[in-house]
């Protein structure tokens, strides 16, 4: 007799070549069943039914009678659940299957075979319930659990470690951010490193119809077979499937002993279930793309593995049969999402998935609320996220539902086009409602003909990469910066309500106006033109901004909108003066938008290029500043220094440009809005932004001469910057070097004189005028990659910033992380003859890998304005007396900028922005 832990009922072996039948003969060969087929056949051939029953009979039923049969105690094992593993085992590529009452107590019944001091290597993005597991075994049963980022193996590879890494647990796709795994090449990888450790994957979301991972190298695979086996959220239960004899056994011996077997009629009705698998998973698979492609196609952020752009597409389709049918989308906004939610019927308001019926949900509030927001936040999983979870309903119905639910909660408008009324995905959202279109324009007032005064100012700024120095900085060393060709823009319009607003389209579409009247003046100083701002923050200003404007609750989920909204405020209210102090009619009322098409929060710049166009949009719409009318091409230069109109100064790419004085004037603001930002900034980033080209900057109180200084004559560099996407904590960071110092003086001091040798060689290298291009170049990729080594001395590389240097490096390329490191961006250096060939290639690799890239060029212009802006006039800011009776009679078809600008694609945005007719420089 079996020992009862051991029940057979557990670890019989399917008779793995049936039910496909055996060839007839050798000229009328059958094929083996398709997977459909498999489902559908359910037929054990070592336990007939003593009947023949069609359909397997429920032994309902807590003990069985005698002694030394097959079955004794349900716990331990029961015909119904039987048949059922068996068919499971079949369908999955398993020797063995066990079914135990929820996909959680699967996983835990897996998690046993851990014991203290092992090490877990699991995902960043992952289910909730999963992430709860982990952490409780984390806590209480002193296993050391890493999420990390399993889009790349290389990462976790880098987490494997001989000895320790017990277990890598994955999901592919990840559950709502459906991210993909390459789960053939991470078992391998497991395999290689660590083989004492077992690779488990989380099937759920694609069932076995779709992803058999033990065909591609994983040891246990596992399913809440709540979802897509039983189809009909009739039930709860989990699926352990695995190859492994001794794994088999030790996991029987668990479910036994902890007695979380399926019952038998809830096996029964998997089983049931479990037999229109594929004919519903291909129906609602074919549904999901459809709604998909509507959502992708009215503009929203969409994650799908059947959509082209969804990243390691391939790598899914090399694993997998099929996309699946579950997807998420962003609004940019939470309260929009949540409006989505309920203003749908068809769609159920449900966790789970994998229900013949459509389901919809928001994964923050539910299925992964019991991760901390922190967490959430820090894994980068957006709070406005909705995940669906597409049914076998008419898929017409579902996409009639979902568009009127869109409707409804202000997320798309319906609009007339020239060829009829399209859908178009709305832009604007006030705290808890929508404004209509018709409403907006009211206030916007852009039926109106814009008259010279009330034009919009288009300006923008570039981003920074430091090229040398960086940590190093912070204890005396000169940095050397450069302003990078990914750029900030903002846009302000005249309002007509006495209102003054601000959006955001990139910080998750951030819209807020507030009524001027109602701002708190009593607690602004007013700075008349012609005096600075002081050194310190007004705090008071700044409380009651913070008090008495910013207290919608929406703000507490998107910060960096909020922080955006305090800086706009803090520099209106700095710079105007109270309603009614002034003859000069008041603060203006505008609307203030900005966009940015390099990414925020990478260590580029983005707040001081976000600060320089707020600053300079308000000195533009306050009139403190101008720009001069821009001259005819054929106009000659003006004396050097001389502010007038007229090619005062030529920008770094020798382009027209806007005179120093009012850039300095600017930057003044700019760094004011950086204070407010960041607390204590050292203004090489706003200088940077604003001045653009390159610069070198000491810092105060150490003995090197301080300041800042032009890089004269820098020459434009071509580079790759390659974003990691791993957040950073620049604080922790430059706090580490700190400790490192202390620590290890004499170390840290010797590297700290090195970047400084670095620094200046390469001030040398790009300011020397006679020194051959090709020259230039290959000393500079040398000084970077000697700095980049002695900031990974400094601990203040990351994995993935190496995996993109050796990327780079088999490519012939030179690199070196840029900024705090930690994560953030790497910057290559491209020299002029690389082939764009080459440079294709490298970019894939790296977007295959998990990372954005931009190519860039450093050194390029300053602050621009492109303004008033006049369409008819191609865009020629002229308001000197030769071109103005032609602008009076063709600023008829001026339209404002206003609706392009904000719904732009990100990526198309800097080619629409520079067609909009020729820009002044600094
Ligand atoms: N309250 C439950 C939520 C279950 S979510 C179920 C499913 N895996 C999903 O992703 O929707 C819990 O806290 O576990």
């Amino acid at each position: 007799m079996t020992a009862p832990d051991d029940k057979p009922g557990h670890l019989q072996k399917p008779s793995v070549d049936l039910p496909t039948p055996e060839p007839d003969s050798p000229r009328l060969q059958r094929k083996p069943y398709k997977f459909a087929t498999l489902c559908a056949t359910v037929e054990n051939p070592d336990m007939k039914d003593q009947y023949g029953s069609s359909s397997v009979p429920i032994y309902q039923t807590a003990t069985f009678k005698g002694m030394g049969g097959d079955f004794d105690y349900t716990r331990s094992g029961n015909p119904t659940r039987s048949h059922l593993e068996h068919h499971l085992a079949k369908i999955s590529s398993a020797e063995h299957a066990f079914v135990v009452s929820s996909g959680m107590a699967a996983l835990d019944v897996i998690t046993r075979l851990l014991k203290p001091g092992d090490e877990v290597v699991a995902g960043d993005d992952l289910y909730g319930g999963t992430n709860r597991l982990l952490t409780y075994l984390k806590e209480h049963g002193g296993v050391i659990v890493h999420h990390v980022d399993t889009t790349d193996p290389e990462i976790v590879k880098q987490h494997i470690k001989a000895g320790k890494t017990a277990m890598v647990l994955l999901e592919s796709p990840t559950n709502p951010l459906l991210k993909i795994a390459d789960l053939a090449k991470i078992s391998a990888d497991v395999k290689e490193r660590a083989p004492a450790a077992i690779v488990v994957v989380d099937n759920t979301m694609m069932s076995p119809y779709l992803q058999r991972p033990l065909e591609h190298g994983a040891d246990i695979v596992y399913d809440s077979a709540t979802k897509y086996l039983s189809g009909h959220h009739d039930l709860m239960a989990g699926v352990i499937s695995c190859n492994s004899d001794e794994l088999a056994k030790k996991m029987a011996h668990v479910i036994n002993s902890v007695g979380n077997a399926l019952s038998p009629f809830d096996s029964f009705l998997l089983l049931r279930g479990t037999k229109t698998l594929a004919v519903r998973m291909d129906r609602q698979q074919t549904s999901a793309m459809a709604v998909a492609e509507m959502l992708q196609s009215l503009g929203f952020t969409v994650h799908y593995p059947g959509l082209k752009n969804h990243p390691r597409r391939e790598v899914h389709e090399r694993i997998a049969n099929g996309p699946g049918a579950v997807l998420s989308f962003t609004t940019g906004d939470k309260a929009m999402s949540e409006r989505i939610v309920g203003a749908t019927r068809l769609w159920g308001i449900s966790v789970s998935f994998g229900c013949v019926n459509s389901l919809i949900s928001m994964p923050c509030a539910m299925s992964h609320a019991s991760i901390d927001p922190a967490v959430r936040a820090e894994r980068g999983l957006p709070e406005d996220l909705i995940r669906l979870c597409v049914g076998i309903e008419d898929p017409a119905d579902l996409l009639d539902d979902l568009r009127h639910a869109l409707l409804e909660a202000g997320a798309i408008t319906l609009e007339q086009g020239v060829d009829g009324h399209h859908y178009i995905r709305a832009s604007v959202q006030r705290e808890g409602r929508t404004i209509s279109r018709a409403v907006e324009k009211l206030a916007f007032n852009e039926q109106e003909r814009p008259k010279k005064d009330q034009l919009e100012w288009f300006v923008s700024a570039p981003g920074k990469v430091i090229l040398f120095g960086e940590h190093a900085v912070v204890h005396g060393v000169t940095a050397l910066a450069a302003s990078v060709d990914l750029r900030c823009y903002g846009l302000t319009g005249s309002r007509y309500d006495n209102k003054v607003s601000v959006n955001f389209v990139d910080l998750g579409n951030f819209y807020q106006e507030w009524d001027i009247a109602e701002l708190p003046w009593d607690a602004a100083s007013h700075i008349s033109p012609g005096t600075d701002h002081p050194d310190e923050l007004d705090a008071k200003l700044l409380d009651a901004i913070s008090t008495r404007a910013l207290t919608a609750s929406s703000f507490h989920d998107n910060p960096t909108g909020r922080n955006a909204a305090l800086t706009f405020l803090y520099l209106y209210m700095s710079l105007c003066a109270a309603p009614g102090s002034s003859s000069q009619g008041g603060p203006p009322a505008f609307h203030f938008s900005a966009r940015a098409s390099l990414p925020v929060g990478a260590g580029l710049g983005s707040s001081a290029s976000f600060s320089t166009c707020a600053a300079s949009s308000i000195l533009l719409a306050t009139k403190r500043i101008s720009v001069p009318p821009l001259p005819a091409p054929s106009r000659p230069p003006q004396a050097e220094g001389e502010d007038d109109p007229g090619h005062v100064h030529v920008s770094h790419a020798g382009r027209r440009a806007i005179p120093q004085s009012t850039a300095g004037e600017v930057n003044k603001w700019a760094f004011v809005a950086e204070k407010v930002l960041h607390g204590n900034p050292s203004g090489v980033d706003n200088s940077v932004a604003v001045f653009g080209g390159a610069l070198a900057y000491t810092r105060p109180g150490f003995t090197r001469k301080s300041g800042m200084e032009p890089i004269q004559g820098f020459k434009s560099l071509r580079f790759l910057l390659s974003n990691t996407k791993v957040p950073r904590n620049t604080k922790a960071l430059v706090a580490g070097v700190g400790v490192k110092k202390q620590n290890e003086p004499e170390l840290v001091n010797g590297i700290l004189d090195s970047i400084q040798a670095i620094s200046d060689e390469a001030r040398r290298i790009l300011a020397d005028p006679e020194l051959p291009r090709e020259q230039q170049v290959e000393g500079i990729g040398k000084l970077i990659v000697e700095n980049h080594a002695f900031l990974r001395e400094l601990g203040v590389s990351h994995p993935a910033l190496e995996a993109i240097k050796s990327m780079t490096a088999s490519f012939g390329l030179q690199t070196k992380l840029t900024g705090a490191g930690g994560g953030g961006c790497a910057v290559t250096l491209i020299p002029d003859n690389f082939s764009e060939e080459k440079l294709k290639e490298l970019i894939a690799d790296l977007v295959k890998n998990g990372f954005e890239a931009y190519v860039t060029s450093v050194g390029g212009s300053g602050l621009g304005v492109l303004s008033p802006y006049d369409p008819a006039h191609h865009g020629l800011a002229s308001t000197s007396s030769e071109t103005e009776g032609s602008e009076e009679s063709e600023d008829e078809h001026a339209e404002p900028l206003r609706s392009s600008f904000e719904r732009m694609p990100v990526d198309e945005f800097t080619r629409w922005a520079e067609g909009r007719g020729r820009w002044l420089f600094v």
